[in-house]
């Protein structure tokens, strides 16, 4: 025998013996399936009953359908493809709790507008409104980071959350008329902060993700409070999040596997200094309410009801509530625009003519090239692309019956890239966003909904889509942005999908 024959022979034998290895191991993990299937039936028959005719993949004991977020896919990609193979209303199982999963416009009208807001009311067929739902998880999670004045922290649009909205400084008469000087000191803000980072990307690649984030987090305090805060109080802001972060992650299990209030010494030593320093910020404001912040205008020009303790809550909760979101959304579109470098350099080119004058806030806002961007990658990438609702009681979707505490998933992310609504979804055609488009598929839109849609939208995205607008305009026009070879993966931090493996180096506009 030579030895090539021999050779062979063995990898023959060898692999017979892995196929006869494999067929059992399959037939073993076939029949566990199964049989774990079933024992879930048995054993949850109540809970399974009230959804058997909903579709979804099967659940398996005791973990339902958890393992499908095992395969290292983000949650929102998981219940896409779910929507994709079972349509707009399907099943999900966490360990033992149902949850629906809604990739349906009209469905998700149902449960986020009121009756009235709702474009196409059937009256034949019982239809839900927004007052059968509540929001749920994560307020337990969130509510000691955010505060109880915190709109998003209310279940459901009561008294007290219409309370905290109408008297939210985001709603005062006078908010345009504030941003409109806000526009000056941002940009010569935004421009040093490009050159600081000029600076130091002459030695290293910087993260992406976090200088951008520290941009926003100090661009959102000078707006607001009037004042860029020492680095530590940054660092306590991320303390903070991770925490949140932790808290989201298991109550999303189970809401009994946290506690009320966070045990961490980090978290509660960051946190007591967190509202210690809004509560000084307040009261030298108070004194003295003579700058331009969002602040100083609401102590001067008045307008809101909000006790001391509720306008410190306010101004400790504009970075929970955009200070994670609005730089994820930077950061993609700029990422984006690196990979397209036509329509980055038609941008710019844009942007030049734009700054040949001082930008006015209209300026800004009706510059349709920088709004063509900004829109198609919150379409491609929404910085929140799910969130969750519950039923009050038990109700009607699509011709089930919902029992009572039942959860949904409401997923935009799917939507955003769903065709045919949007032809060649996936790729990133800033250009797509024609006068139709812009106008059929405006913020809260059936397949636009970055923000949310309806009462309980996000009460920020005004000013977010300002920071965001003026931000990206500054920049661009500014500098270059070169980023590494990383993929755009998004990693879930805060509620918030996040691009943070990106490493980026920022170079002077010749
Ligand atoms: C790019 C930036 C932002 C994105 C993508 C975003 C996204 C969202 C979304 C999707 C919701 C709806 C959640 C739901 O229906 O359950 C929401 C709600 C909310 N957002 Fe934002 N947000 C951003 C910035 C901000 C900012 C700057 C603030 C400032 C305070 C803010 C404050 C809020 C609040 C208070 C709510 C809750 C409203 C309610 O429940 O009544 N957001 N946001």
């Amino acid at each position: 025998m030579t030895g090539l024959s021999a050779g062979s022979l063995t990898a023959g034998l060898h692999n017979t013996l892995k196929q006869l290895e494999a067929k059992p191991r399959q037939w073993v993990e076939s029949k566990l399936q199964s049989y774990s299937q079933t024992l879930f039936q048995r054993i949850f028959s109540k809970q399974t009953q009230a959804f058997s005719q909903i579709p979804g993949p099967q659940p398996l004991f005791p973990i339902g359908n958890v393992w499908a977020l095992q395969q290292g896919k983000p949650i929102w990609q998981v219940l896409g493809e779910q929507g994709q193979q079972y349509g707009g209303l399907s099943l999900f199982w966490i360990l033992a709790r149902p949850s629906l999963v809604l990739n349906d416009p009209d469905l998700i009208q149902q449960v986020l507008l009121t009756a009235q807001q709702q474009t196409n009311p059937h009256s034949h067929e019982h239809r839900a409104n927004q007052a059968d739902f509540y929001k749920d998880i994560p307020r337990k999670a969130l509510r000691p980071i955010l505060t109880d004045s915190h709109p998003f922290v209310a279940k459901t649009a009561g008294s007290k959350w219409q309370h905290l909205v109408k008297n939210n400084p985001f709603n005062m008469t006078y908010f345009r008329e504030w941003m409109e000087t806000q526009i000056q000191p941002l940009q010569v803000f935004i421009e040093s902060r490009a050159e600081a980072l000029v600076k130091q990307s002459e030695t290293e690649m910087l993260p992406a993700y976090e200088v951008i984030q520290k941009l926003a987090f100090d661009g959102f305090s000078l707006a607001t409070v009037g004042q860029v805060f020492p680095d530590h109080v940054f660092e306590q802001f991320n303390t903070l999040c991770a925490t949140g972060t932790d808290r989201m992650n298991r109550s999303s299990i189970a809401n009994w596997m946290i506690p009320e209030e966070p045990k961490g010494k980090h978290y509660k030593e960051a946190s007591r200094q967190w509202f210690q320093r809004f509560s000084e910020v307040l009261e030298t404001t108070q004194a003295d309410p003579a700058g331009g912040s969002l602040l100083d205008w609401v102590l001067k020009r008045g307008g809101s009801a909000f006790t001391p303790e509720q306008m410190r809550n306010f101004c400790a909760g504009v970075y929970p509530g955009g200070a994670v979101s609005a730089p994820s959304g930077i950061t993609s579109t700029l990422h984006l625009l690196f990979q397209h470098p036509q329509a980055l350099s038609a941008l710019q080119h844009d942007l030049d003519g734009l700054f040949k004058e001082p930008l006015t806030l209209e300026r800004l806002e009706n510059c349709i090239p920088v709004e063509q961007v900004l829109r198609e990658s919150l379409r491609l990438w929404p910085p929140v692309p799910f969130f969750t609702r519950n039923t009050v009681g038990a109700t009607h979707l699509a011709g089930h019956e919902i029992p009572a505490n039942t959860q949904i998933f409401i997923n935009n992310w799917f939507l955003h890239r769903l065709s045919p609504h949007w032809h060649d979804s996936d790729s990133f055609q800033p250009e797509r966003w024609d006068t139709k488009t812009l106008a059929e598929n405006d913020y809260g839109s059936d397949y636009f909904f970055p923000f949310g849609r309806g009462e309980r939208a996000c009460i920020g995205q005004d000013f977010a889509k300002f920071f965001m607008r003026l931000t990206l305009a500054t920049l661009l026009a500014k500098v270059e942005i070169e980023f590494g070879d990383q993929p755009h993966d998004q990693e879930f931090y805060f509620g918030v999908s996040v691009p943070r493996q990106l490493k980026a180096r920022f170079i002077l506009r010749s």
